[in-house]
């Protein structure tokens, strides 16, 4: 396949990252291809977060490189949530809504933040961005909590696709939901992959978001990735790790055919 086609959105190599006597990322290579949904398992702990945030700057590295859509990101403190122009939105584990703010104002935060606009064109945009995640207009002016656990991860969804980033981050997306909600947000996070055109990191535990969602998986251990590929590669694969994990008696009670 052409390189052109391949090209990676996000780039990692011999990256080393740690927190006083603790090596978390240990000579970590990844690459996320453009346009693809990349999930990301490992241990609790283990440090997806850590690659996480260390992707967009807010954690200092050790060691090695990192290349965002071609561009060397910096191991300074100072990337905004939203990336530099918008680069990348994030949906925080937590969804993590502003609660004095209504959906509204949460979705245009990084709007204000980031550009100047006129009242009524932000409008125009925080309805166009909660129609995209199927929320409604009527919605715009609910408070948090006044919110379901759904609804409030799609407004996150929006606020995060504000700023149209090309690049997605999510921390744990279906967490908390019931399985129809889950199931339903993975449908909406396929779709705005295909109309978008979105590259999408997603760390999960949801082997059904990685068995319908992700085109590949990665798999963390020992501060690497020791494993990578479409899902029915990793549940080959023979490290120790992944096949406790995917093989283990949890994952066989809830998906017995993939032994
Ligand atoms: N700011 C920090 N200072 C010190 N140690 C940290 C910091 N952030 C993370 N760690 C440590 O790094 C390790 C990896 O944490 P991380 O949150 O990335 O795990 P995780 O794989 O995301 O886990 P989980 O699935 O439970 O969310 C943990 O041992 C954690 O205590």
């Amino acid at each position: 396949m052409l390189e052109s086609v391949q090209a990676s959105a996000i780039r990692v190599r011999d990256l080393v990252v740690g927190f006083g006597r603790q090596t978390v990322l240990d000579d970590l290579s990844l690459d996320v291809r453009r346009g693809e949904i990349l999930g990301l398992v490992g241990a609790s702990g283990g440090g997806k977060s850590v690659l996480m945030r260390t992707i967009i700057g807010l954690v200092p590295r050790r060691a090695g490189t990192i290349e965002v859509m071609g561009q060397p990101i910096g191991s300074a403190h100072d990337r905004s949530a939203h990336g530099a122009a918008g680069t990348w939105g994030i949906l925080f584990q937590q969804g993590a809504l502003f609660s004095s703010l209504t959906v509204r104002q949460n979705v245009q935060f990084p709007l204000r933040e980031n550009l100047v606009l006129s009242q009524d064109l932000m409008d125009e945009i925080a309805i166009a961005k909660l129609e995209m995640v199927g929320l409604r207009a009527e919605d715009a002016d609910k408070y948090p909590s006044e919110l379901s656990g759904g609804m409030t991860k799609r407004v996150a969804l929006a606020r995060a696709l504000a700023l149209d980033p090309p690049i997605l981050f999510l921390d744990e997306p279906t967490s908390g939901l019931d399985p129809i909600a889950a199931g339903d947000f993975d449908a909406l996070i396929k779709t705005l992959q295909k109309t978008l055109g979105l590259t999408v990191l997603m760390v999960t535990h949801d082997l059904a978001s990685l068995t319908t969602v992700c085109d590949r998986v990665a798999a963390l251990a020992d501060g690497k990735i020791v494993a990578i590929g479409p899902m029915r590669e990793l549940l080959q694969s023979e490290h120790p790790w992944v096949r406790a994990y995917f093989h283990g008696k949890r994952s066989q009670m809830l998906q017995p055919h993939m032994r």
